[in-house]
């Protein structure tokens, strides 16, 4: 068990789209001991609509008798600004003249999120980061972190993730922020709005989290000869959007999807190639065979440009959240990139 504790960041932090952000309050976990040496720190950066309890979100990786296992680790996990998940999100007024965070500072970016958990790793008095982990947003995240501060982290581990978020992704966010947008409780509904259209939002996203195979495998009539009243499909569609509705909100899921459209490690540093370059971190990059929202191509180029990083690939019929399931096959696949000598 861990208790969410809560960090006022001391210094206002500088934003990449101009001005400051003061006083911003940052969600975090932490579970086992810092060793002595303090050499076995695991951050965790999380997903979309996640938090800061890995725990609970990624059962049989992180855990007890799991590999990253608070017994030998000590895990930390923060989560983002722009979610609503204790840190400061889009709704939250902000100095100086108190506006709400989406109105004051709309173009927040992934180098934002790096930036706001830079101070909370100084108030933890943590120096040298032995492994950072993430997937898709938590993955552009992990990333773009190994190349702001090359030198802070012994290992990266990406799954699922890319370098630029690409156009296809950017229109699959667009899609899902014009579903919010049409429900007119959102901006006009106080906090509670955009019910309806974040239901229609997730709906949207779970195309691009799963495969055809999946849906296939999982949602398929049971009998041919019945014209069905409902859709399996259908229903399954609806249940997802009304389990994201009861914990999120809209305003953090279009804050968050514009983050994900401004990842690009390459701006401002001569191209992507010339940013994956500076990452010193030990690499391993996990891709999944069935993800069409990050598809493997996007973690080969990752790979390929990262000096002796090591690219998998899971085969897995969940698609691109895959990287929140196919916990043993990342556990493979960590074991052999830890033992693996490097040669840099
Ligand atoms: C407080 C919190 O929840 S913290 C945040 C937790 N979530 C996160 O961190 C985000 C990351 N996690 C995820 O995105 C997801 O949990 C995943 C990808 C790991 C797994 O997704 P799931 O929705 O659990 O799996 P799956 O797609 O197989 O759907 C199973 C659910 O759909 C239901 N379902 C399946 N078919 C149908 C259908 N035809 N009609 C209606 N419901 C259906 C199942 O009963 C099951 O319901 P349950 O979740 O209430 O048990
Ligand atoms: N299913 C993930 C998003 C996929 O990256 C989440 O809800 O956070």
């Amino acid at each position: 068990m861990s208790q969410q504790q809560t960090l006022t960041l001391a210094q206002p932090l500088p934003l990449e789209c101009g001005g400051e952000l003061a006083g911003a309050q940052i969600a975090y976990h932490t579970y086992g001991t810092l060793s002595p040496a303090r050499d076995n720190v695991l951050w965790v950066c999380h997903a979309l609509t996640a938090n800061a309890d890995v725990v609970s979100w990624w059962p049989g990786l992180v855990g007890a008798g799991h590999y990253y296992d608070p017994a030998e680790w000590f895990i930390v996990c923060a989560n983002v600004l722009g979610s609503c998940y204790g840190s400061a999100g889009p709704l939250t007024p902000v100095l100086p003249h108190n506006r709400p965070l989406y109105q004051a500072f709309p173009r927040l970016t992934v180098r934002d999120l790096v930036a706001a958990h830079e101070q909370l790793r100084q108030h933890l008095g943590i120096e040298k980061i032995h492994t950072v982990i993430g997937g898709s947003l938590g993955g552009q995240q992990a990333l773009e972190w190994a190349i702001a501060h090359p030198k802070r982290f012994e290992h990266l581990v990406l799954l699922a993730t890319n370098a630029r978020h690409s156009p296809w992704g950017i229109a699959f966010n667009e899609a899902q922020r014009l579903a919010i947008q049409a429900d007119c409780t959102y901006q006009g509904g106080g906090p509670e709005g955009g019910v309806a259209g974040l239901r229609a939002a997730r709906a949207v996203a779970l195309l691009s989290y799963r495969s055809y195979d999946a849906y296939g495998r999982t949602q398929a009539e049971p009998d041919e000869d019945t014209l069905p009243a409902f859709y399996r499909a259908s229903s399954y569609q609806q249940y997802q959007g009304d389990k994201l509705t009861a914990r999120f909100n809209a305003y953090s899921y279009v804050t968050l999807s514009h983050i994900m459209d401004s990842h690009n490690v390459g701006r401002g540093r001569n191209g992507l190639e010339a940013a994956l370059a500076q990452v010193q971190a030990r690499t391993l990059v996990l891709g999944i065979s069935s993800d069409v929202l990050f598809p493997p191509a996007e973690q080969q180029f990752i790979a390929r440009h990262i000096p002796g990083a090591m690219y998998a690939e899971m085969d897995s019929p969940y698609g691109h959240d895959g990287f929140l399931i196919e916990t043993a096959q990342i556990t493979h696949f960590l074991e052999r990139f830890y033992v693996q000598t490097f040669v840099h």
